[in-house]
This record gives structure tokens, C-alpha cells and sequence, in this order.
């Protein structure tokens, strides 16, 4: 247990460091041109901006004493110029960093995505979906806001702070001094806040990410939601996670508006000092009316950039948490590596083999397979039994290297599925899931997922050997017919027709296989039987056997107890041996028997 908060302290470490958004240099190193275009239009802009003060004192101290109607035009005018200027300015610098800082999130969020859709399974098990999708939604949003607005509003106050003081100094060192002298209250103020406010920010975050996570899951479990009649409950689990986003929100909320407050108060402070004194040394005739105005512009400007520049310091905490947090997710290292060198595959025969092979799930967690050797040979079905928790989906899931084994070894035609390309290795095994899900978009697209370049020739070629063609004919727009988000459109028996279809169109050398468990109506049944049937005709096949049809007609079945492979033969000769298949046999498959 105390790994635990040496990690909270460490995470509070690292979130502090600004290192993280360094990181978002090398984004930005294309847009270096329009970066230096809009810095240029910053400064000038900015430049303008600290010219009113000058040109409003010298319109009181010359125009108005001398009483100069045509030199107020003048100055009027002059002012107009100037406010021009900086109005388009300001548009290009806007403009140019909006522009990028758009460009750059869209990038580092594809990047993202890219990074975590090819981290392994294992990975996904861990980390919930929705808190994903929200770090790459909400976490970017922040880094958004600080390219295309914190870091130009931290440059300009800089301007304002460093060029108010400068002229200051020039008009009034003594005032300047006087101005100066709530500063280090209000740095004070804003390193305290800033570090209170980032944690806060953090909180708000991490509450926010749950929120969507439990949405994510609920929406993605609807069915179950609404048949326990459980709708009631969820959007109370919902309340009270958006509840605790509103009380972490409403603590940041307190936080911002004290800092404020206490900024504000002490930043205008500064202010009066300086018109006490500078008033007084008017009456006594030593400073001008037009000289204390202008000073008093500039000690507004510098308060106002003081107490931007405390602010910013918190929001530029939040973007060094959601950076911290983006390229923790970025640098996750995928457990499953594409190795070095990998070897070429060339034309794929099929052998799949297992030899000595233990796993588990994670380091801390017991053995689920338990020196399993398992052998198919090319164009060989293997189906696999056992009881539910036995290790079947495990061995399924090793073949093509979603987790890599640390005892034993996996191969395909001889070569150890490690020292092969990723690309090549999936390519060579299709994998048929339990419950296949599609995706949102057309038939044609979904059964075209392993080939995208497939001509519609091939598509309907696969969906007729998948037996999907009858029924996708009927549908009102054939194969552009949409099948709804993880194709809730279609039936189950139809769902897995597609997934065949897809799997037809992959052509791979190996096929994988989980059964479905659940029953469909017999003519369904019959015609995903028969797909099936096609699909295994000429290449290797493994499957997780739920039907007795299905162990009948595999070439040998493997049997498999608390991870280990316990009896191995043809279906008859393991019926003779009246062993643990025996006993399956008599509880499972019997009542499952389909009348083909
Ligand atoms: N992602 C995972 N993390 C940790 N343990 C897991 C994970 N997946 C499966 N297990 C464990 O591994 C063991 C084998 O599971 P597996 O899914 O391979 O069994 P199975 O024979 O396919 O079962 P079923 O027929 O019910 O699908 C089980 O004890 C299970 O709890």
C-alpha cells in the first residue's frame, strides 16, 4: 500500500513540471512561418496599444492647456489610425493562431487515437472507453485553449507588463516603484492559487472523465440496462458522478473567485497609491495632470497584465495536467511490440501450433494456461472444449499475439508468432467473434472492412459464400443499406453472416473461431452452419465449440481443464474414453444439438 501515494506524489511531481508541454514543440515546428507572423503582429499590436497613453497625455498637457481645437482633431485622428492598426493586427495574429492551434489539436488528437488503437487488448481492459474518448475530447480542448489563446494573452500582458513599467520609469521612476510595490502580493497570490488551482483542475478533470465513462458504458449496454428495468438507477449513478463534477467544479469555481478578488483588490490598490501620491504632486505643481493621467493608464495596464498573468499562471497549470496526461497516454508502450526484423511470412500453409505454453493476464495474476501444447496442421479443424473459464478464448486470443506468452511459444508454419510482422500475422488469421459487432456504416462497408479496395464483385462474392446475399438483397438498399451502431440493425444470425462474409473476403490461412452460445432460430442456425461449413473448407480452423454438430465435425477436439489440454481425439474416440469430455458431452452438447 505504499506504492500508492509515492505514485499520487510522484504524478503531483510531474504534473507541476511545465516539461510536458514542451513536448508540443515538435507540433508546432511546421507552423513556425505563421507562428512568427502572428508573434510579430502580437508585439506590434500590443506596441499600439502603449502609445494611447502617451497620446492621451500629451493631448491634455498640450491641446487642452493651449486650447488647440485643430490639434485635438489631429490627435483624434492619430488615435483612430493607430486603433486601426491594431484591429488588424490583431485580426491576423487571432486569425493565424486560431488557425493553428486548430491544425495542431487535430493532429496530436489523431495521434492519439493512432497510439492507443494500436496498444493491446490488454490495454483496454484496464482503461475504461469513456475515460479515453474524454481525455482525447476534453484533455485537448484544454491544449487548445492554450495555444490559440493562453500563450498570445501570456506574451501580450508580458508586453504590457515589461513596456508599461519601461515608460513608467521613463515618466516617473519614483511612481513606478509605487505602482510596483503590490507585485509581489499578487505573484504570491497567483503561485498559490496556481498550484491549488491545477490540483482542483485535475479533480474536475478526472470527475468529468468518469462521468462520460459511465455514460459510454451504459449507452454501450442498453439492452441490459432496460431489460433489469435498471434505467432509474444508472441515471442516478450518473447524478451523482455529474454531482461530484459540480462540487469539484463549484471548489475550482471558489478558488478562481477568491483569486480574483484578492488579485483584483490588491492590483487597484496600487492604483489609488499612485493617483494619492501623483495627486499630491500635482497640487504641489511638480507633475503635470497630463503626466499622472498617462501614468495612470500605465499603472492600469501593468495592474490589469499582473492580474492577467496570475490568472494565466492557472490556466497554464491545467494545460501542464492535461498535457501530463495526453503524453502519459501517448508514451504507454504497446505490451505486444511489431519486432525489430521481422521475418517474411511468405505464402501462408496454416500450421498453428502451441508448445509449453503458460499465461497469465498480468504479472500479479495466476496462471490461466498451464503448459498447453496444442498442434494443427494446415487445413486441420481443431475444435476446442472445456468448461466455462477453462482457458479457450485465451488460446484463441494468443494466435494472433493479442498477449504475448512468458513461458512456451506460439507459432504459424513454424516461426514463433513474435518474430513475425504484426500486418503479416493478423493478415494470415481471420477471427470470427462470439458476437460479432459491426460497425456503423453499410453492409458493403463492414463486409469490405478487411478489404477496403474490394470491388462490390467481391463483396457479394463473399456475402454468397457467407450465405448474408439472400438476406442483404431484400434489405430496401441492398449492400448501402446502414447497419446501425455495432450493427444493431441486423439480427444476431445475420450479424454473424456479415462477419463471416468479412472474414471470406480476408481469405486467411488460419481461421479463428468462438461459437456462438447463444441460439438462433433453426433456419438462421442452418445457414450460419452452412457458412461456417464453407468458410473452413481448405484452411486451418480453431474452434471454441459450443454445438455438437460443430466437435463432430472437426478432426480432432481438444480438451481443456482449469487451463491445462486434459484429453485430445475425434469426437467418437473421446466419447469411448468416458472421461471429462464424456461428461461435457452429457451436460452441454446434448440439449444444445441442432437439427441440421
Ligand atoms: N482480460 C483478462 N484479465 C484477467 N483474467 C482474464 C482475462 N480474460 C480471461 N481471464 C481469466 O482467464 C481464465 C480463462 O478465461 P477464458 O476466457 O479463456 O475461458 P473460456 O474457456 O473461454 O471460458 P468461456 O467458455 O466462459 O468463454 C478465466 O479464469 C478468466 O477469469
Amino acid at each position: 500500500m505504499t506504492a500508492a501515494p509515492a505514485d499520487a506524489r510522484a504524478r503531483k511531481r510531474r504534473l507541476a513540471s511545465p516539461k510536458p508541454l514542451g513536448k508540443l514543440l515538435p507540433l508546432l515546428r511546421p507552423h513556425a512561418g505563421r507562428l512568427a507572423v502572428a508573434a510579430v503582429c502580437l508585439v506590434l499590436a500590443a506596441g499600439a496599444g502603449l502609445v494611447f497613453p502617451k497620446i492621451v497625455g500629451w493631448l491634455l498637457d498640450s491641446a487642452f492647456m493651449l486650447r488647440d481645437r485643430g490639434r485635438l482633431d489631429r490627435i483624434a485622428l492619430a488615435l483612430l489610425a493607430v486603433f486601426a492598426v491594431q484591429g488588424v493586427l490583431n485580426f491576423v495574429q487571432v486569425y493565424l493562431l486560431s488557425a493553428t492551434a486548430e491544425r495542431v489539436t487535430a493532429r496530436l488528437r489523431e495521434e492519439l487515437f493512432a497510439h492507443l488503437v494500436q496498444l493491446s487488448p490488454g490495454f483496454f481492459t484496464e482503461r475504461r472507453t469513456g475515460e479515453l474518448t474524454s481525455r482525447l475530447s476534453a484533455d485537448l480542448a484544454l491544449l487548445q485553449s492554450l495555444l490559440n489563446t493562453w500563450i498570445s494573452e501570456l506574451a501580450r500582458q508580458l508586453l504590457f507588463l515589461v513596456g508599461g513599467v519601461v515608460l513608467l520609469t521613463f515618466t516617473d521612476p519614483h511612481l513606478t516603484l509605487t505602482t510596483l510595490a503590490v507585485a509581489p502580493v499578487i505573484v504570491a497570490a497567483a503561485i498559490v492559487f496556481g498550484r491549488m488551482l491545477r490540483r482542483a483542475s485535475t479533480g474536475v478533470q478526472d470527475r468529468v472523465a468518469e462521468a462520460t465513462a459511465m455514460a459510454d458504458e451504459a449507452f454501450s449496454q442498453i439492452r441490459t440496462v432496460q431489460s433489469f428495468v435498471r434505467e432509474s438507477h444508472e441515471v442516478r449513478r450518473y447524478g451523482a458522478l455529474l454531482g461530484e463534477v459540480v462540487t469539484a467544479a463549484v471548489a475550482r469555481a471558489r478558488m478562481r473567485a477568491t483569486f480574483f478578488g484578492v488579485v483584483g483588490f490588491v492590483a487597484f490598490a496600487g492604483v489609488t497609491a499612485v493617483l494619492w501620491e501623483g495627486g499630491q504632486r500635482v497640487l504641489a505643481g511638480t507633475l503635470t495632470a497630463g503626466a499622472l493621467v498617462q501614468f495612470l493608464f500605465y499603472a492600469f495596464f501593468i495592474a490589469a497584465a499582473v492580474g492577467s498573468l496570475a490568472s494565466l499562471f492557472g490556466h497554464f497549470q491545467e494545460a501542464i495536467g492535461a498535457a501530463g496526461r495526453v503524453f502519459e497516454l501517448l508514451a504507454t508502450a504497446p505490451v505486444v511490440a511489431e519486432p525489430a526484423a521481422p521475418l517474411p511470412l511468405g505464402r501462408v500453409r496454416g500450421a498453428v501450433a502451441l508448445d509449453g505454453v503458460t499465461f497469465r493476464y498480468g504479472p500479479t495474476l495466476p496462471d490461466v494456461l498451464h503448459d498447453v501444447s496444442l498442434h494443427a496442421a494446415p487445413g486441420e479443424v481443431v475444435a476446442l472444449v472445456g468448461r466455462s473459464g477453462a482457458g479457450k478464448t485465451t488460446i484463441a486470443s494468443l494466435l494472433p499475439r493479442f498477449w504475448d506468452v512468458p513461458a512456451g511459444r506460439v507459432s504459424l508454419d513454424g516461426e514463433d508468432v513474435r518474430t513475425l510482422s504484426l500486418t503479416e500475422l493478423r493478415g494470415a488469421i481471420g477471427v470470427v467473434p462470439q458476437e460479432p459487432a459491426l460497425f456503423s456504416g453499410t453492409i458493403r462497408e463492414n463486409i469490405a472492412y478487411a478489404r477496403p479496395d474490394a470491388s462490390l464483385d467481391d463483396v457479394i462474392a463473399a456475402a454468397r459464400a457467407a450465405h448474408a446475399h439472400e438476406f442483404v438483397e431484400r434489405l430496401p438498399n441492398g449492400y448501402d443499406t446502414p447497419v446501425g451502431e455495432r450493427g444493431v440493425k441486423l439480427s444476431g444470425g445475420q450479424r454473424q453472416r456479415v462477419a463471416i462474409a468479412r472474414v471470406f473476403l480476408k481469405d486467411p490461412a488460419v481461421v479463428v473461431l468462438d461459437e456462438a452460445t447463444s441460439s438462433l432460430d433453426s433456419e438462421s442456425e442452418r445457414l450460419v452452419e452452412a457458412a461456417l461449413e464453407e468458410l473452413l473448407q481448405g484452411r486451418t480452423t480453431i474452434i471454441i465449440a459450443h454445438r455438437l454438430s460443430t466437435v463432430r465435425r472437426a478432426d480432432r477436439v481438444v480438451v481443456l481443464d482449469h487451463g491445462r489440454v486434459v484429453e485430445s481425439g475425434s469426437h467418437a474416440e473421446l466419447l469411448a474414453q468416458d472421461g471429462l469430455y464424456a461428461k461435457l458431452y452429457q451436460g452441454q452438447f446434448r440439449e444444445d444439438e441442432v437439427p441440421v
